[in-house]
């Protein structure tokens, strides 16, 4: 860290902190993301390396660009490019959303880092507007894989730990569903192009019941197989929704901000069931 100097915090979390630095050398801007605990913590080595792994693995011009990983006194440093702003902050200044070319290149762009990291059998499990950073030219970058996981026909069903951000959480994951995978990034997708054409979150649940409410209100009712898993999550134990049969539909919430086609895209997105759901090599053909 000697040839760094720190000029502030960039981002904190249960696993440590990102900071922005200047190379005293090169006077580069970059993001260093500092691990908390030492490398004593088994568990911690453990997942510390599976996330050097990916990123080492995830190289794309649309993933944020990991430039060098180092140790000093026990702890990790992962060194980063730095992006001067992400997603949140650019719909923090646009309130009512984007113009639909900007929706179209930035969706366009993130399918493709999605469909990188599916080609590795990376999915990201935390897709939202933070992680997502945003070049003067418009030129997006996915970052933040901490939570990222390699998903095979091994591990599959063993992926228990719940993660994404609440409003970008696919059914699937709400129901406590172990068998999830890639299709949890590509609802998320279609989150952020909600949010994107018309600056509201799609989906503002305030709690994890009240998010599969919240999505039903739009989407329709829970497949009978999610249904099954609602009633048998011990989470839920007495609670029903009311009447689903009648949505709001994405139709009616987009009407007028939104093409044909991109509506047709959008709701490919954001199928109820995860086995229709498009998938990312579908999406990029389809954009
Ligand atoms: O496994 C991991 C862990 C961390 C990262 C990561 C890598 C790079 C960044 C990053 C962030 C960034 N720029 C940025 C960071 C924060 C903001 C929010 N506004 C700031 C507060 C004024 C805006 C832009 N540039 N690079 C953030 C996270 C990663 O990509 C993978």
């Amino acid at each position: 860290m000697n040839k760094y100097e720190v000029l502030g915090v960039v981002g904190e979390g249960a696993y440590g902190v990102v900071l922005r630095c200047r190379n005293k050398e090169s006077g580069e801007i970059v993001a260093i993301k500092k691990f908390k605990e030492s490398e004593d913590d088994e568990i911690v080595r453990k997942t510390t390396l599976r996330e050097v792994k990916i990123l080492r693995m995830l190289q794309h011009e649309n993933i944020v660009e990991l430039r060098e990983a180092f140790r000093r006194k026990g702890k990790l440093y992962l060194v980063f490019e730095y992006v001067e702003k992400n997603l949140l902050e650019i719909l923090e200044q646009q309130p009512a959303g984007l113009p639909p070319e900007l929706v179209r290149k930035y969706i366009y762009q993130l399918c493709r880092a999605i469909n990188w990291c599916h080609e590795h059998n990376v999915v990201h499990r935390d897709i939202k507007p933070e992680n997502l950073l945003i070049n003067p030219d418009h030129s997006l970058k996915l970052c933040d894989f901490g939570f990222a996981r390699t998903v095979t026909s091994k591990n599959r069903g063993e992926l228990t730990d719940y993660v994404a951000t609440r409003w970008y959480r696919a059914p699937e994951l709400l129901l406590g569903d172990t068998a999830y995978g890639k299709a949890v990034d590509m609802w998320a997708i279609g989150c952020i192009m909600g949010e994107l054409t018309d600056g509201q979150p799609l989906f503002p649940g305030e709690s994890e019941i009240d998010q599969l409410y919240v999505i039903q209100k739009v989407m329709g009712p829970l497949t009978h197989e999610q249904t099954d898993m609602f009633l048998r999550n011990p989470r839920f134990l007495g609670l029903k929704f009311p009447d689903m049969s009648r949505p709001e539909t994405l139709e009616k919430r987009y009407v007028g901000k939104l093409t044909k086609k991109a509506l047709s895209f959008m709701k490919g997105l954001l199928s109820m069931d995860p086995y229709k759901r498009l998938n990312a090599p579908d999406a990029l053909q389809n954009r």
